[in-house]
C-alpha cells in the first residue's frame, strides 16, 4: 500500500523510508514551507506495553494492520486527513498512571523530555487521529548502520569516528542526566544529517526506571548487555531479593554503555564482535568472558583501543567506565587500530571536544496553546480515540486476539540467518584457547559487516 500524494494537515507524504517493529515511517514535505519531515505512524496497542507483544509474525501484523488502517483513514477522507496536534508539554509531563492507560504514549514523552539536546532527533508535532498516532520529526537522510557499513564512510576518517562517537555519548549523557535510559541504542536508531552530525532516535524501549527488567524487553542482541539477557529471576522465590538483585544486577544506565561499546567497535572495525553476549549461546562471547584479550584475536584493535574497551565492557555493570571518563577517553586516543588508516589518529583539541559534546539546549517555542488538545489527566480518561467502542477499534481487537494467539517470544525479532557460517569460524571448539576457531552463527546483518572489511584471515592471523 502506497500513500504518496496522501496528506495529513499540510505534510505531503512522498514515501515510506522505514518499517519498523512498531510503525511505519514516511517521508514528507510541510506544503507551507517546503521543509522535509519524517513522521512515524503509530498504532496503539490495547493494554499492552510495547516489549511484550513482539514477534516475527506480530512485526508482520502490526505493520500490516498499520497499513489497512492509514489505507481506510485516507480513503474516507478522499487523501487529505485534517487531524489535531497534542500539546506537546502535557505529553512529556504525562506519569506513569498514563502510561499505563496510554502506553503508546511512553514512547513520544521520554523522546520529548530530552529531544532538546542537538544530537536527538526533534519532535515538532504529535497528530492523534481515531487511526494512529503521527509524530512529526526531523527528517535524516542516512543512519549510521548503511553509512558504516554501505558508504564505508569511517574506515579512514579518526576525527569523524570520535565526533560522531562523542556526539552519541552526549545525547545519552543528556538522557541519563534527565533520568531517560534508552536500552536500543544502535546504528539503525542512530541518524546522520549531511554534515555528519549524529542524532539518536527511537526511545520505544527507553524507560526512567533505574533499573531493567531483563529477559522480556525486545532489543538488538549485539548491542544488549550480558545481565539482560541472562538474569534468572527464577532463581529467587522471594520478590524482595529478586528486586534487590535486579537493582544490583540490572542498571538501565549501564546497558546503554554496553552498547556504546559495541558501536565504537562497528565504527572502527566494521563489525560486531558476538551476536549475543550470552555465554550459553555464543562461543565468541564465551571465550571474551574467560578472557578479554580474545577481543585483540578477532579485531584489529590497537592496545589503545582494547584498554578503553576492556574498561567499558565489563562484564560487571557497576564497574563499566562511566559516560563522562569514555567520552575523555576517546577524545584522547591516538590509535584505534594496530594497522591501517585508523592507527594515527589526532588527539582533540579542547575547544573541539566541547563543540562535540556541547548540548546547545534550545527553549523550542511551543505555539499558542489553544491552537492544540492537552493531554490533562480526564482527556486520558475519557480520549475519544483510544477508549471508544468503535467498529475500528472493534476491529482492532480482534486484530490483536490474532496477534496474541500467534504467540510472541522473547527475541523472535532477530534477524539470524542460521545457515550462514564465515570461514573465519568452524562448528566446533577443541580446546578452550582455541579462539580461531569460534564457531558463531552469522546474521544477514553480520554477514554485511564482514563482506565489506574484514575479511576473517586478517582477524585471526
Ligand atoms: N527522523 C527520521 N528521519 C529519517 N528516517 C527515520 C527517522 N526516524 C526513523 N527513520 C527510519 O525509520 C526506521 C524505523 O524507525 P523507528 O526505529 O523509529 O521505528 P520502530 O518501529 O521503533 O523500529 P524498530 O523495530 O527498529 O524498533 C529507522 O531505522 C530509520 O531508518
Amino acid at each position: 500500500m502506497k500513500f504518496e500524494d496522501c496528506r495529513v494537515n499540510s505534510y505531503l507524504i512522498t514515501s515510506q523510508i522505514g518499517e519498523g517493529a512498531y510503525g511505519l515511517v514516511y517521508h514528507a514535505i510541510d506544503m507551507h514551507t517546503d521543509k522535509e519531515y519524517a513522521i512515524k505512524a503509530v498504532v496503539q496497542s490495547s493494554g499492552t506495553s510495547r516489549e511484550v507483544d513482539v514477534d516475527g509474525g506480530g512485526t508482520f501484523k502490526k505493520s500490516a494492520r498499520l497499513q489497512r488502517r492509514l489505507a481506510r483513514l485516507f480513503k474516507e477522507s478522499s487523501n487529505i486527513v485534517r487531524i489535531p496536534s497534542i500539546d506537546l508539554e502535557s505529553i512529556a509531563n504525562m506519569s506513569e498512571a498514563n502510561f499505563q492507560k496510554l502506553p503508546l504514549y511512553r514512547e513520544i514523552s521520554l523522546h520529548l523530555r530530552v529531544h532538546h539536546h542537538k544530537n536527538i532527533v526533534t519532535i515538532h508535532e504529535v497528530l492523534q487521529s481515531a487511526v494512529c498516532t503521527f509524530i512529526v520529526m526531523d527528517y535524516y537522510p542516512i543512519d549510521l548502520f548503511t553509512s558504516i557499513v554501505d558508504s564505508k564512510h569511517f574506515t579512514t576518517n579518526g576525527l569523524l569516528v570520535k565526533k560522531v562517537f562523542l556526539q552519541i555519548c552526549s545525547a545519552l549523557d543528556y538522557c541519563h542526566e534527565h533520568g531517560v535510559y534508552h536500552c536500543d541504542v544502535k546504528p539503525e536508531n542512530l541518524l546522520l544529517d549531511a554534515d555528519d552530525n549524529v542524532f539518536l532516535c527511537d526511545f520505544g524501549l527507553s524507560t526512567t526506571s533505574a533499573y531493567i527488567e531483563p529477559n522480556v524487553c525486545i532489543g538488538s542482541s549485539y548491542y544488549m548487555p550480558p545481565e539482560r539477557i541472562s538474569f534468572d529471576s527464577a532463581k529467587y522465590s522471594s520478590s524482595k531479593v529478586r528486586d534487590h538483585k535486579l537493582k544490583k544486577n540490572c542498571p538501565s544506565c549501564s546497558g546503554d554503555l554496553w552498547s556504546l561499546g559495541i558501536i565504537l567497535i562497528n565504527l572502527t572495525c566494521i563489525r560486531n564482535p558476538w551476536l549475543k553476549a550470552d555465554k550459553k549461546e555464543d562461543n565468541t562471547f564465551y571465550y571474551f568472558t574467560k578472557d578479554f584479550t580474545v577481543l585483540k584475536q578477532i579485531l584489529p584493535l590497537s592496545d589503545a583501543l582494547f584498554s578503553l574497551l576492556s574498561k567499558i565492557l565489563q562484564l560487571d555493570p557497576k564497574r563499566r567506565m562511566s559516560l563522562q571518563r569514555m567520552m575523555k577517553e576517546v577524545s584522547s586516543i591516538t590509535s584505534f587500530t594496530n594497522s591501517g588508516p585508523l592507527s594515527k589518529v589526532p588527539p582533540l583539541a579542547k575547544s573541539v571536544y566541547a563543540k562535540f559534546t556541547d548540548p546547545v539546549v534550545t527553549t523550542k517555542e511551543n505555539p499558542s496553546s489553544e491552537q492544540y488538545t492537552h493531554m490533562d489527566k480526564s482527556n486520558i480518561d475519557e480520549n475519544p480515540f483510544y477508549s471508544s467502542s468503535t467498529d475500528e477499534n472493534d476491529q482492532g481487537r480482534e486484530e490483536e486476539q490474532e496477534d496474541s494467539d500467534s504467540g510472541s517470544g522473547s527475541f523472535g525479532t532477530l534477524d539470524t540467518d542460521a545457515g550462514f557460517h564465515s570461514s573465519f569460524t568452524s562448528t566446533s571448539c577443541d580446546s578452550d584457547n582455541d579462539y580461531t576457531k569460534l564457531p558463531n552463527k552469522m546474521s544477514l546483518f553480520e554477514k554485511k559487516f564482514n563482506e565489506l572489511h574484514m575479511n576473517t584471515s586478517s582477524l585471526t592471523n
